[in-house]
């Protein structure tokens, strides 16, 4: 019988239902990349069946389970789909045929019933099963020990004895050796070494471990950890100004798949199988924050490229590390504050890193935090928007997450940001919004009717990408369209009177998150400290980091996605330099700006690099609450009350670039763009804003 035939034998319901397979596959092929497998797998991707949809673990596991022994269920923060791993071949078949186009009801948590869509996969998403690319400097060695020396590495520690050098953390077990690693500190006290140095029974193992040329000191300093299957450690750096740089841990008892993060976004998970060694240097080990998440099993591919779950056993871990003694750690410290401080840029590159560092990825990272501080609109600027006519068109350019959006709802508005997470906190509210740079706003000219750019251009570190970007504004504009700007002002203290932001300090004596009223991205708290690299494996309880990871590193939920592409392009200006994600590499946050030949031929004055010469200037960090002392700055932003970067935690203190506005300098500069008049200019609690139309 032919195919064709086949076919057309199918009942309506069922090509309807084939037609909502293929739909249901396409979609996550194109937004999560996870392919279909045309052969029977033990692991089903099941659509509808996620937590996104109000489903929860226990009724996928009731729902499949009659169908044969399941392995494990995987389910993803804010992901509508599930994997369901059987034992074997022939239940995850029979659970395909009887559950495809299946039901499940509503619920309390679930407003409608989900129709499941089921497919047999032979990829999933990263994170799930092993990369074969490694972060830079990460090196695993297989079988690097034998079966025996795993037995006598194993039988040398004492979980029993030494309480005080043993602690029982909530996601394992650990015990160190040398030195303890306190985790409430995230550090070790050189000056108080343990009674037991590394075990002899490392000695071999160490001198092979030197002679792959890889580690440059020989440890002194090794923290054993345990793990129970459906255990793990959150994601993070190890201590940077602690130890030396290579680090190496030997896996012992089971394969775990370890989760490593670029700050960027990229995100890879790697196969330690037992009795491998990692090592850990460079980048890999600076950079990277590496964690593993909580399972009882991994996905693993086989030789001939099935997906197969393996269960974890009790894993063991040895960290190797070689501490940093004191007089030493003082010096490097010395010297790097001296060579790392960031400098006021005098080029269009240097210009692009500073943002990159100091205003997108710390934006990518707080965002969460961020945003939980956002929510009162400024008045003026909502009397602004509540002006504009009925039916306008808005473009908010650096909205945030949205507060702006949601003033005037006879308008039609969308949103832009810097920040994928930005973005992604506005759509979760219900408004649209799109990753793109003010240098380069995606929108067609002539477009808008009115468009709003909050606390963005202060952000821009030299004149000339200050001028772009309220060129950008003016472009997007129709003739007699009006943009409305705010950038934080140099002046917190006008005829006595103090800013909020200013004032909020003699609230309670401490600086704090509650200056929502101040917001603007100004609002924010300091410690006075320099943001260090720490070591979070703090384990207080919180795994979520990693998680968290997932969750935000995965592309954007269909339909929102959809919905936003279309009315991108829909507006969008096919000679614009968009940003446009990647959805491929999933590099969110690396995203560049296209082509910046309109800033680099433009005549513009280039202020930055008369003004300061040659040599240097460095940027200073700001003590929030206070005067400023100069225009270019770094202001600090501090994670508080439990709140976590989205990398994971590991840098609680972030600093933003900032160039503050001096009285007259934001009109100034909307002189230089062509095409616009500033009517009306004005100081609103810190901040200068202009209103301009285009003409
Ligand atoms: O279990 C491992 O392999 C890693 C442990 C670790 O990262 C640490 O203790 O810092
Ligand atoms: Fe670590």
């Amino acid at each position: 019988m032919s195919a064709q035939s086949t076919v057309s034998k199918l009942s309506k319901s069922d090509r309807k239902l084939q037609k909502k397979i293929a739909k249901s596959q396409r979609t996550l092929l194109k937004h999560e990349g996870i392919e279909t497998s045309e052969k029977t797998t033990k692991i089903l991707c099941v659509n509808n069946a996620g937590l996104d949809v109000g489903v929860s673990y226990d009724e996928v596991h009731e729902v499949f389970n009659p169908f044969g022994k399941v392995d494990e269920i995987i389910m993803l923060p804010k992901k509508p789909y599930a994997f369901v791993c059987y034992q074997d071949l022939d239940s995850a078949e029979r659970a395909m045929n009887q559950l495809n186009g299946t039901s499940l009801p509503e619920t309390s948590s679930r407003k409608q019933s989900a129709t499941l869509y089921i497919f047999f996969v032979s990829k999933v998403p990263v994170g799930l099963s092993p990369s074969p690319d490694l972060p830079p400097g990460l090196v695993v060695r297989t079988d690097f020990v034998t079966e025996e020396e795993e037995r006598a590495f194993l039988s040398a520690v004492d979980w029993g004895s030494s309480p005080g050098e043993r602690s029982e953390l909530k996601h394992r077990q650990v015990k160190h050796f040398g030195f303890e690693f306190k985790y409430g500190i995230n550090d070790v006290d050189a000056d108080d070494p343990l009674p037991q140095g590394i075990p002899p029974v490392c000695s071999n193992f160490l001198q092979r471990a030197l002679a792959t040329g890889h580690v440059t000191h020989y440890p002194d300093q090794l923290t054993v950890n345990q793990y129970q299957p459906g255990q793990g450690i959150p994601s993070h750096i190890d201590t940077g100004p602690a130890f030396e740089d290579s680090i190496m841990s030997l896996s012992l008892g089971s394969q775990v798949l370890m989760d490593f993060h670029h700050p960027d976004g990229r995100q890879l998970s790697v196969l330690l199988p037992p009795r491998s060694l990692l090592i850990m240097t460079g980048e890999s080990r600076y950079v990277w924050s590496h964690g593993i998440t909580p399972r009882k099993s991994d996905i693993v591919p086989s030789a001939e490229g099935n997906l197969n779950v393996v269960p974890r056993a009790v894993r063991t871990s040895f960290t190797f590390r070689k501490i940093i003694l004191p007089a030493e750690r003082r010096r490097r410290e010395a010297q790097q504050g001296s060579e790392n401080r960031p400098t006021i840029p005098v080029s269009s590159s240097e210009a692009e890193k500073l943002e990159t560092h100091h205003v997108h990825q710390v934006y990518e990272e707080i965002a969460s935090h961020f945003s939980g501080t956002r929510h009162s609109p400024w008045p003026r600027i909502s009397e602004f928007l509540l002006k504009q006519p009925p039916g306008s068109l808005m473009a908010d350019i650096g909205c945030g997450n949205g507060k702006y959006l949601g003033i005037n709802k006879s308008l039609y508005q969308i949103g832009s940001d810097r920040s994928f997470k930005l973005t992604e906190i506005c759509r979760e509210r219900g408004f649209q919004a799109f990753v793109a740079d003010v240098l380069s706003v995606p929108l067609r000219s002539e477009s808008f009717d009115v468009c709003i750019c909050i606390a963005v251009i202060h952000h821009l570190s030299t004149e000339e990408r200050r001028i772009h970007a309220i060129s950008e504004l003016v472009r997007v504009l129709r003739p007699g369209g009006q943009a409305l700007v705010y950038v934080w002002a140099m002046e917190q203290e006008i005829n006595k009177v103090k800013s909020k932001y200013l004032k909020e300090k003699e609230f309670d004596g401490s600086p704090s998150v509650r200056d929502d009223s101040n917001s603007h991205g100004n609002g924010c708290e300091q410690t006075g400290e320099d943001s260090k690299q720490q070591h979070i494996s703090d384990d207080s309880g919180d795994i979520s980091s990693n998680s968290k990871h997932q969750e935000c590193d995965v592309v954007k939920s269909d339909n929102s996605c959809q919905w936003t592409e279309r009315q991108t392009t829909e507006i969008c200006d096919e000679n614009s330099h968009g940003i446009r994600q990647n959805s491929d590499s999933k590099m969110k946050t690396q995203t560049h700006f296209g082509d910046n030949k309109q800033l680099d031929s433009s005549n513009l004055p280039n202020k930055s690099s008369e003004q300061y010469g040659k040599q240097p200037k460095e940027l200073v960090v700001h003590k929030n609450r206070t005067n400023f002392q100069q225009q270019d700055l770094l202001v600090p932003w501090q994670l508080k009350g439990g709140a976590r970067s989205e990398a994971g935690g590991g840098e609680q203190v972030f600093h933003r670039f900032y160039h503050v506005f001096q009285r007259g300098e934001l009109e100034r500069l909307c002189g230089h763009v062509t095409g616009c008049q500033v009517v009306n200019g004005y100081y609103d609690q810190g901040n200068w804003a202009v209103i301009l139309q285009k003409m």
